[in-house]
């Protein structure tokens, strides 16, 4: 069900958690909230799932003005980082809880319960306890006892967070395609911003009690709207450097030209470390420069590369590795680097 949040303000005595968030999640979409620790991301959930109350602000689901109803009557499921399972229920009595509550016939929950632990395929664990889980059976279990009962709305605050890697981005996935088969509306909490990248419909980065970008993530990533977005979201090199007449003089690289319409005056520039190309492919790159390698770390598919260029300005460049490719220049060697203009991003300042 679509959500909408408007103007939320939240303070704890002199510091704003929140400072006035607007916020639209349409109906079925997989949003993101991504922001540093303490910049607000668990008090905006929390306001929306009805555990705090704003101080200013409102919250309306499917239209309708929650700001001030109790939790369970907002009818939205939540999952959280540490699992929260009552231990002392099997899987099968965890996920059949919201319901209880809800004092559903027997029969509508046995079924109920049975489809939820076959979308999360746990099938033959209902009769297990929680204990007898591994840590990503057990988040599915929390997974399943959310979407039982229909919510208008899910919100999950770092569900992965203790998960190892491999599970994680299993994990990842399967959440991803259940969301989609229910068309459920989503808000996603994480400071991770490779899992934003890998999970939204859109991302909204936080930071101090504000949402400073909103946005599809490819849109984030090429054009983020300041420094912090652009710093926050993957990997920069950001450059500093005058603008004069459509050009900006880069140390190291010299006179650089600007997309059109750029005004005089100091500006930003964010070339992402794949954009930087490194020895003989940059010939025919017209604007280039040269730079020891201060070192090389190898990555598999990739190896990422800190270089420092003769003025003392230091770059990150993140080169593609096929298997048959030479491996990457090892840290002390001299290399010629370059980048296309056109990979350049203008980051607004402020
Ligand atoms: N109950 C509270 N009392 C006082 N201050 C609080 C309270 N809850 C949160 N804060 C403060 O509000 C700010 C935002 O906290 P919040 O937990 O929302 O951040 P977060 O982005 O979820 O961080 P994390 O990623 O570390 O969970 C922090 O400065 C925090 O210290």
């Amino acid at each position: 069900m679509q959500l909408s949040v408007t103007g939320i303000i939240r303070r704890f005595g002199p510091v704003a958690a929140l400072g006035g968030v607007d916020l639209d999640v349409a109906e079925g979409e997989f949003l993101t909230i991504l922001g540093p620790s303490g910049s607000g991301k668990t008090t905006l959930l929390k306001a929306i799932a009805g555990f705090e109350i704003p101080d200013e602000g409102a919250v309306r689901l499917g239209g309708q003005d929650v700001t001030l109803a109790p939790p369970r009557s907002r009818e939205v499921g939540m999952v959280f980082q540490n699992y929260a399972l009552f231990p002392h229920m099997s899987v099968a009595q965890n996920i059949a809880f919201p319901l209880e509550m809800r004092r559903r016939p027997r029969a509508e929950v046995r079924e109920r319960v049975a489809e939820a632990l076959r979308l999360v395929e746990l099938d033959s664990f209902g009769d297990r306890l929680p204990r007898q889980l591994s840590g990503g059976q057990q988040q599915r279990v929390a997974l399943a006892r959310a979407i039982v009962f229909n919510p208008r709305l899910l919100l999950l605050d770092e569900p992965f967070g203790a998960l190892d890697r491999k599970l994680r981005e299993s994990l990842q996935l399967e959440v991803r395609r259940l969301q989609r088969r229910l068309k459920l509306t989503t808000l996603f909490i994480t400071h991770d911003q490779e899992e934003a990248l890998i999970m939204s419909d859109r991302i909204a980065v936080m930071d101090k009690g504000r949402i400073q970008q909103i946005g599809l993530p490819g849109e984030l990533y090429a054009r983020p709207a300041s420094r912090f977005v652009a710093d926050f979201l993957g990997e920069s090199n950001l450059l500093e450097g005058r603008a004069r007449n459509g050009v900006a003089e880069l140390a190291g690289f010299g006179a650089v030209p600007l997309p059109p319409a750029q005004p005089d005056g100091k500006v930003t520039l964010l070339l992402r470390p794949e954009a930087l190309r490194i020895g003989a492919s940059t010939a025919a790159l017209p604007c280039r420069a040269e730079a020891v390698v201060l070192d090389t770390v190898f990555l598999g598919q990739s190896a990422k590369l800190r270089l420092q260029l003769d003025g003392g300005t230091e770059m990150l460049a993140r080169l593609p590795l096929r298997p048959s490719d030479p491996p990457p220049p090892p840290e002390g060697s001299r290399v010629a680097l370059g980048f296309a203009p056109e990979d350049l991003h203008v980051v607004p300042q402020g």
